[in-house]
């Protein structure tokens, strides 16, 4: 069983696409080497029982099952038993020659793509990226159960929060598509399940999509759906998110990240409410309500090229802007009790300590209501005694009344720090690190680009 993992010069793990290989009688020796400059870290096992403990190690998406005609038969329990207990990985099979009606197991046993060796590395790359990318979409399954997880309440008594609330009750009675506008963290998300939540859309669907999360190249599959054999590897239909939504809402996160081919297609389809999944000959009407959030500002994105004007002035007819946390300062204190409170096994016992009350009150809160969550938990399992100390909260070293210049860096300086604890936490996994702080890839990418982190 082969563990390594990948190290720089330094020593320090880097992240990789992991993929593990099962291959019982080291029929594809080298796989590692070869794989290696695309980007592919190769574990390897020989039985099922190496393979499990491997996955439940690292974070591996995709196997290659190396298939042996010789001893195929006792490869069929151990790969039945992998796919029982990680439905969500994706497999490649490898054989070593020519295979008999003897093996038309391997026919039910979802294998996206099959090779023979010698392998075409290039082409097998492909297939790799593929799957890695199907596995992706196994991963984030996308539709909120409204209905049975009661929606988080919209907390906060200052005027500017009172009039979103307001806002919602009216935006929720419109069918027309809405525009959230807010920092990270500001409750853009949350909003866009209340609106689905105040429309007669309610009993239907609400399904969430994060473009910024996902390549290019699968946006198109995922939004609208393919057919069967609609390109290589598409060995299912796939209902695409659009239609994922029928008859509820479709919440478009992080929309200036929307590659430009497919804001024509966006256009069309909140024009003629039609599509057309990949490889299908026909169109079809799908009914649903589309909000779309961004942090950016699209104005900029327009003058800069990156988001089209036609499309930027078909999404802003209706407008939200979702306030900062330090906009509503007045509401800071109460929310964060009510998040200690609201901690699980926390039984009222944790209280916050006047200095950690003052530096909460006194703090500029960029990551917004996210970041007052997150650090409340984080102090929560790190407090020794009743109470929550500044430092419990990672807020000692801020001082009050800051000039914005010290304040920007000393937020810098602790994202940093928070970022760099998650990153080691996850073994230099960005999806688990981001998926820990409770934020989207892509705002873990854009966070260590302004804090200058070094991967
Ligand atoms: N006013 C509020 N009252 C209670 N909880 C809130 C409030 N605003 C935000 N939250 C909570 O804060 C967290 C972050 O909110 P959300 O994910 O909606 O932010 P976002 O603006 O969509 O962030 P991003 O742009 O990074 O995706 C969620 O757990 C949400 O429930």
């Amino acid at each position: 069983m082969n563990q390594d993992v990948p190290s720089d010069s330094k020593g320090s793990r880097i992240s990789r696409r992991n993929i593990l290989v099962l291959d019982p009688v080291d029929g594809l020796p080298d796989i590692a080497a070869e794989l290696a400059p695309f980007g592919w870290h190769c574990f390897k096992a020989q039985q099922a029982r190496d393979a499990l403990t491997l996955l439940g190690q690292y974070d591996i998406r995709v196997i290659v099952a190396v298939i042996e005609t010789s001893s195929h038969r006792c490869q069929a329990r151990e790969i039945a038993d992998i796919q029982r207990k990680h439905p969500k990985l994706q497999w490649l099979a490898v054989t070593d020659g020519i295979l008999d009606t003897s093996c038309s197991w391997l026919l039910s046993a979802n294998f996206i793509d099959y090779y023979h060796k010698p392998l075409n590395w290039c082409r097998f790359n492909d297939s790799l990226g593929h799957a890695w990318g199907m596995s992706q979409l196994a991963r984030d399954n996308p539709t909120v159960a409204i209905d049975d997880a009661p929606l988080t309440a919209i907390e906060g008594k200052h005027p500017l929060i009172q009039t979103l609330r307001r806002d919602l009750e009216k935006l929720g009675q419109s069918d027309d598509t809405v525009l959230l506008s807010g920092e990270t963290g500001s409750g853009k998300g949350l909003c866009a399940k209340w609106l689905h939540f105040l429309s007669h859309r309610r009993q239907g669907p609400f399904v969430t999509l994060n473009c910024g999360a996902l390549p290019a190249s699968l946006i198109q599959s995922t939004l609208f759906g393919h057919e069967k054999g609609a390109f290589t590897g598409a060995d299912k239909r796939y209902i695409g998110h659009l239609e994922q939504a029928d008859g509820g809402t479709l919440f478009l996160d992080e929309i200036a990240d929307l590659p430009l081919d497919l804001q024509v297609n966006l256009l069309h389809f909140l024009d003629d409410k039609q599509i057309m999944r990949i490889g299908a000959c026909h169109p079809q009407t799908v009914n649903c309500r589309l909000i779309f959030a961004s942090h950016q500002d699209l104005e900029n994105a327009v003058d800069e090229g990156r988001f089209r004007e036609d499309l930027y002035h078909r999404l802003n007819v209706l407008r939200l802007h979702v306030p900062s946390l330090r906009e509503y300062k007045s509401d800071i204190i109460p929310m964060a009790e009510r998040f200690l409170q609201n901690i699980p096994g926390n039984a009222s016992s944790l209280v916050f300590s006047n200095q950690a009350l003052n530096a909460i009150q006194n703090y500029n809160w960029p990551g917004n209501v996210r970041e007052l969550q997150n650090r409340i938990r984080r102090a929560a399992v790190m407090a020794e005694g009743s109470e929550i100390s500044a430092k419990a909260l990672g807020l000692d070293r801020i001082k009050e009344h800051n000039p914005d210049a010290e304040l920007a860096k000393q937020r810098d300086n602790l994202d940093a720090e928070v970022l760099l604890k998650a990153i080691a936490d996850n073994r230099h996994n960005i999806s688990a690190a981001a998926r820990q702080l409770n934020i989207s890839r892509t705002t873990f990418y854009r966070l260590i680009k302004k804090c200058q982190i070094q991967l």
